[in-house]
């Protein structure tokens, strides 16, 4: 079965061709191809391009854990490449995922993709957090020893922002595993530790949902750029540090999110059937 590797920032992907899938792709078949050591190794799949009845392409995206996702920012990145390297589109073109429709524009020769991510929702039925229908702001949540004051948004998928002082990996990998699986949020959430830096940068530290800590992830910093820009704490154009680079943002008043940042070729191959057994 053949894939492609991208990585955007660290963050890497396989990217599956329909055509090419030649078994079902099941929970534990999409484990197995993300996992480090017995499969490929990827932060997930991206499905595609598949028939669209709203967009030029449609996308599915996977966790290394086998759950899908409504949106990923840099799997749109990365697929966007992918369908320049292939020679399916040109500068401007759309993509149908889970979590809507968006527009992507590639840039350097496939190097760099903008995508309009859509609009950044605060509101607690669309995210989901139990509760009073109500926006998600600077609440109190609790895990082992911490009470963190968080912000929550969806931008399709769900997010769970967290402000702190300074952030590190350890504070993502002590307490993100439990906020992900919180019951205040029905379907998991992805977790940002967010440290802002001035007007216009901010530093996450990420704990993906299904996924676990990636050293970078286009949704969570379309979402923590968000809440800064909610909070009044950053301008419109922000750039979002993390540990495997920078992704830059520009939030309209209306909480629409644009997204830019690279994405690298890492291989091609093909993967051995053998490897299910
Ligand atoms: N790394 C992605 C996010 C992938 C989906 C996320 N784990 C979820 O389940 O919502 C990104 O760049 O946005």
């Amino acid at each position: 079965m053949k894939y492609s590797k991208y990585h955007a920032l660290g963050n890497d992907y396989l990217v599956i061709a329909p055509e090419d899938v030649e078994i079902e792709l099941t929970k534990e078949r999409i484990e197995r191809i993300c996992h480090r050591n017995f499969g490929v190794g990827s932060d997930g799949i991206l499905l595609g391009p598949l028939p669209s009845q709203n967009s030029d392409f449609g996308l599915r995206i996977f966790n290394p854990d086998g759950s899908e996702a409504e949106k990923s920012g840099n799997g749109l990145r990365i697929f966007s490449r992918y369908l320049w390297d292939r020679q399916l589109v040109r500068e401007q073109f759309s993509i149908d995922t889970l979590g809507g429709k968006v527009k992507a524009r590639v840039a350097d020769s496939g190097k760099s993709v903008q995508v309009e991510m859509g609009r950044v929702n605060f509101n607690s039925e669309k995210i989901p957090v139990t509760g009073e229908p109500r926006e998600v702001i600077q609440e109190s949540i609790t895990v082992l020893d911490q009470t963190f004051t968080f912000c929550a948004a969806t931008i399709g998928n769900p997010h769970c922002v967290i402000l702190l002082p300074e952030v590190a990996p350890d504070i993502a990998y002590k307490y993100g595993s439990l906020l992900e699986v919180h019951p205040s949020f029905p379907n998991r959430t992805n977790v940002q530790f967010m440290k802002v830096i001035d007007r216009e940068n901010i530093q996450i530290e990420i704990w993906e949902r299904g996924a676990g800590y990636t050293l970078a992830s286009g949704s969570s910093s379309s979402a923590a750029a968000a809440v800064a820009y909610k909070l009044g704490l950053c301008d419109s154009s922000i750039t979002v540090h993390m540990p495997g680079g920078q992704i830059f943002i520009q939030v309209t008043d209306d909480f629409m999110v644009t997204m830019t940042g690279g994405v690298t070729k890492v291989a091609e191959g093909v993967i051995s059937l053998e490897m299910f057994e």
